[in-house]
């Protein structure tokens, strides 16, 4: 996968975007616009992977992913794979693969879910003890023998690729790489060859070429072929990105003064709007700026705990009586957008005492202004918390539907989220409830003055960010 990093956070390998920001994935409702699925079949050592390589390398994006179906063989049993071993396993039958696993995983992909990926080792003929967390995919590439042969991945595919290459060319070039990457020798590679790989090929994988929508002669050295398949890929993409969310959501929910009804602003004391107006005040010098927020921030993150799900609880007290209560909520996850999110982490540290953190990094494109997103590790166990989501200020909710939008698509239910700000417009907070209903939006102060060349709240604290960490220009 181009410009892609990889982590180890106890799950295995992860699949993370970093470099180039992936832009919004998603209407400016919420809903994920499924992942172009390309499919790639063809006979072993034809070129099936050597021609996903070169998409991807031309796409030059780094949300495009390789799915091998080889992360779908079946775990042998014991005499299966002794017999593996003496190249007498058939690992070309239909059956040899777990279609149903690679179905569930494609599903996934294609609805814009992080969905965890199991590797294969060939010189042990078992998945490894290594899965990749793939999430971040606008394009995903599914190659391997039988790419084109199960009906439920065929009506997942967008288009559907099939390499044909000589089938001697494929036997030499099979021999050389098994011998020199999957710990094979040559007269084994041979045997297995003639007794699995070519009547396989002859009686399942060849007919699947009529399930193709282009085919392409000679794989990688087919450049003709293989430049008009990206130039498809990259009309798609480009697509994707037509529509410009801020104005989108500015137009659509500008015209509204009034807040939502299931929006949480906290209560407007004396001291609150002194705070306010402290912080809206550009002479304010910096030490106050940050007090003052730090004060703010545990307010409203109070606030925001007080939203929590509770579960009862009994506490015996000295007297040895019952008391019937609540417990504090343990399974909670703090995810903040960097950077200014992380001034309200700070204040969460303080007041409560969430299991796992997570970090989102959200920057505008200099030229449209648009949110794209760099960099997303959320806590393993996410799905199953109540999530705390911070940044600083929702002007038009682009950046904050990203972020929500992440979470859901890391298995975070809306009902579990609440996105804490410190400043919001109304504008901004209908277009979030209007895409993820159930999500709770907590925020100090409203204010619906959005300057048009800017987008700034015109009353509001200025650039946050900046303002904290001493960072204005
Ligand atoms: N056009 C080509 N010219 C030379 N070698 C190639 C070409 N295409 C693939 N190969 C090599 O052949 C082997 C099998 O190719 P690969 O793309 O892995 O095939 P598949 O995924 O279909 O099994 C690899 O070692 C690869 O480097
Ligand atoms: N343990 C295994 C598993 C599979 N094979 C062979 O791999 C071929 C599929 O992979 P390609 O990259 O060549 O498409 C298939 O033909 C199996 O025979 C194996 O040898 N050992």
């Amino acid at each position: 996968m181009a410009a892609s990093g990889s982590s180890n956070n106890g799950r295995g390998s992860t699949l993370m975007l970093r470099s180039a920001g992936r832009p919004p994935w998603y209407t400016p409702d919420g809903r994920n616009i499924p992942a172009y699925m390309v499919g790639i079949a063809g006979a072993s050592a034809s070129g099936k992977t050597s021609v996903a390589r070169q998409i991807v390398e031309s796409l030059n994006v780094p949300w495009v992913v390789i799915i091998s179906m080889d992360s779908f063989y079946r775990r042998l049993t014991p005499e299966e794979s002794k017999q593996a071993f003496q190249n007498n396993h058939d690992f070309d039958h239909p059956s040899s693969y777990d279609f149903a696993a690679a179905v569930r995983a494609l599903e996934s992909l294609k609805h814009g879910k992080a969905t965890n990926i199991p590797q294969y080792d060939f010189a042990t003929h078992c998945p490894s003890n290594e899965t990749l967390h793939v999430y971040g995919a606008s394009v995903v590439v599914f190659e391997g023998i039988f790419a084109l042969y199960d009906q439920r991945v065929l009506d997942m595919l967008d288009v559907k690729i099939f390499v044909d290459t000589d089938s001697d060319v494929c036997l030499a070039r099979r021999i050389r790489r098994d011998v020199a990457e999957r710990a094979r020798d040559p007269l084994g590679v041979l045997q297995q060859y003639d007794r699995f790989v070519k009547p396989a090929y002859d009686g399942f994988v060849r007919p699947t070429m009529n399930n193709a929508d282009i085919i392409i002669p000679r794989g990688l050295d087919n450049h003709v072929a293989i430049g008009l398949m990206i130039q498809h890929i990259k009309r798609q993409l480009d697509d994707h990105n037509a529509v410009l969310m801020r104005p989108t959501l500015l137009n659509r929910y500008g015209k509204t003064r009034s807040a939502d009804d299931s929006l949480f602003l906290l209560p407007q004391s004396n001291q609150v709007r002194a705070m306010r107006t402290i912080l809206c005040d550009r002479t304010t010098p910096r030490d106050d700026f940050i007090f003052y927020s730090d004060r703010l921030s545990r307010l409203v993150i109070e606030y925001a705990l007080a939203q929590l799900c509770l579960t009862e609880k009994t506490a015996i007290t000295p007297m040895g009586l019952p008391y019937h209560g609540y417990a504090i909520a343990s399974n909670i996850s703090s995810v903040t957008i960097l950077r200014a999110g992380g001034v309200m982490e700070k204040a969460l540290r303080s007041v409560a005492r969430p299991a796992h953190y997570g970090k989102i990094l959200i920057v505008g494109d200099p030229k449209s202004h648009e949110p794209r997103l760099h960099y997303a590790n959320l806590p393993p166990a996410i799905s199953a918390h109540q999530v705390l989501l911070m940044d600083s200020t929702i002007v038009s909710g682009a950046n904050a539907m990203m972020a929500i939008r992440i979470c859901l698509d890391h298995g975070v239910s809306e009902h579990n989220l609440i996105f804490i700000s410190l400043l919001a417009t109304p504008q901004g907070t209908r277009a979030i409830q209007a895409a993820f209903p159930a999500v709770k939006v907590v925020t100090a102060i409203l204010d619906s003055h959005i300057s048009s060349d800017d987008l700034l709240i015109r009353s509001g604290y200025g650039l946050f960010g900046d303002r904290y960490f001493g960072t204005e220009v």
